[in-house]
């Protein structure tokens, strides 16, 4: 029996695509966020969602607080789907980053190079895809909502493609998209990627 998950980017804050965020903290919506927050909780309503699960970072708990809400459930914050840990580059504008070998290295040799004192993307990669199989156990034939981060999404979604870390950036994840993944013992299959709702 497969379990579906519904992988979520949170939605818009005022520093996406300018700003290396990581894990720092007091990154909150901005308007156009909360809006994509509540029409995604009005698209979600009827997809039948048995638990819904966020990163701790507060773009993540306030996108999925009026899921929450809407749906009746209580928003789990889960380690498990955290952000990428930078390191150093935590807090970096991307264009401070530009001229960095190191990073023009992450962005183009992604299945190994490594953040400066942080996670490499295959740590995340596989940090992620143990929390899924843990939720899967205990949500066989069930729908989970999962709200999480753009390079956390993508390298779910790598894995189950079969696509090696490197090729992440021949697919979007935009802010409060919705992604599908049904997963069961010893497979999965991506349902639908980057679907954005109207907000
Ligand atoms: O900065 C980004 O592009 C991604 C990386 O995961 O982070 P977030 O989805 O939190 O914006």
């Amino acid at each position: 029996m497969s379990t579906t998950f519904l992988l979520i980017r949170h939605a818009a804050h005022d520093r996406v695509g300018s700003t290396l965020c990581g894990r720092m903290p007091g990154v909150t919506l901005g308007e156009e966020g909360r809006r994509q927050s509540a029409a995604l909780a009005a698209r979600l309503e009827r997809e039948g969602i048995a638990a819904l699960h966020t990163s701790p970072m507060e773009r993540a708990r306030e996108t999925a607080a009026p899921v929450a809400a809407r749906l009746g459930i209580e928003a789990r914050v889960n380690e498990g789907v955290m952000e990428i840990d930078f390191g150093a580059w935590t807090g970096r504008s991307f264009a401070s980053l530009d001229g960095d070998p190191d990073w023009a290295r992450w962005n183009e040799e992604r299945a190994t190079a490594r953040t400066p004192g942080g996670e490499s993307m295959a740590e995340a990669q596989s940090r992620a895809l143990a929390e899924l199989e843990r939720l899967r156990a205990r949500h066989a034939g069930e729908t989970v909502a999962v709200v999480t981060h753009g390079d956390v999404i993508k390298a779910v979604l790598a894995h189950h493609l079969g696509l090696r870390l490197n090729g992440i950036h021949r697919f979007e994840i935009a802010p409060a998209s919705i992604s599908a993944v049904a997963a069961w013992d010893g497979g999965g299959k991506v349902m639908g990627m980057n679907e954005t709702v109207p907000a």
